[in-house]
């Protein structure tokens, strides 16, 4: 069964269509990377994917749950790193994490909230208000809460921005191996250098359109990179 099936999946936000007829599959085990320019759906799409938005027509399976009829289900059974979020004000960092290993049923809360405090050297700021945290610190404690429950299937929205290049490249590495032992990655990202890494299909949106999909080998022509399918694939739609 595939990680990720949709079907004709279309998102309004009154007259403007922000996601038109969304056709893809993610397989299990797949580290698939959603790309397109400012506006063109990519948060959409997430937010439809996991449960936090109602598409307006057509179906959405993720891990088997319908997201339309089920959008609590899909929350607990992925992680999410959504594009703009922060952690609650008046918790600390332990404190969050705490919370999030109790609502998703992890047995080891404590051995499993100082494996990721030690991943992101939270040590110093774990019993720190999520409120005075730096905003790169308030993102890896968004990531942390993310994987603290060890999901098979990870949406993640602009995950590496505000991270310093040490942990970027950290979250890489974890990345690379999550996919490796089995896990599923949905990422958006505008870091193409950073999806040529990781990932080995990718979407092209534009105006909320599929204009490309594919394995990245099948998407460049000859010596292209990443950045220069994405020119090509986009300045074909505007001309
Ligand atoms: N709550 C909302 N109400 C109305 N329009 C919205 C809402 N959220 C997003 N939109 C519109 O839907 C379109 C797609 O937005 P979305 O945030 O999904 O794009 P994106 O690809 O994630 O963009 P970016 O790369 O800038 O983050 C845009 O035109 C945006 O203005």
């Amino acid at each position: 069964m595939p990680a990720i099936v949709t079907q004709n999946l279309t998102k309004q936000y009154g007259k403007l269509e922000a996601l038109s007829d969304l056709c893809i599959e993610v397989a299990e085990g797949e580290s698939f990377c959603l790309l397109g320019p400012n506006g063109a759906g990519k948060s959409t799409t997430i937010g439809v994917l996991t449960g936090s938005l109602e598409p307006t027509s057509g179906t959405a399976n993720v891990m088997g749950i319908d997201v339309a009829k089920d959008p609590i289900g899909v929350k607990k059974a992925v992680g999410i790193v959504p594009e703009s979020e922060y952690p609650p004000s008046f918790l600390t960092v332990r404190e969050y994490l705490d919370l999030v290993c109790s609502i998703r049923n992890v047995s080891d809360h404590a051995s499993r909230i100082d494996h990721w405090i030690e991943f992101f050297d939270l040590g110093q700021k774990q019993d720190v208000l999520c409120k005075d945290l730096s905003k790169g610190t308030k993102k890896k404690v968004i990531v942390s809460a993310a994987l603290v429950h060890e999901p098979k299937l990870l949406f993640l929205d602009e995950p590496f921005l505000d991270l310093d290049p040490i942990v970027q490249h950290a979250m890489k590495d974890y990345l690379r191996s999550y996919v490796k032992e089995g896990g599923t990655v949905f990422l958006s990202t505008h870091i193409l250098e950073i999806a040529e890494k990781l990932c080995d299909r990718a979407g092209i949106l534009y105006d909320g359109r599929l204009i490309a999909c594919g394995k990245l080998s099948e998407l460049k022509k000859s010596r292209e990179s990443l950045e220069d399918v994405f020119m090509r694939l986009v300045q074909e739609e505007c001309a």
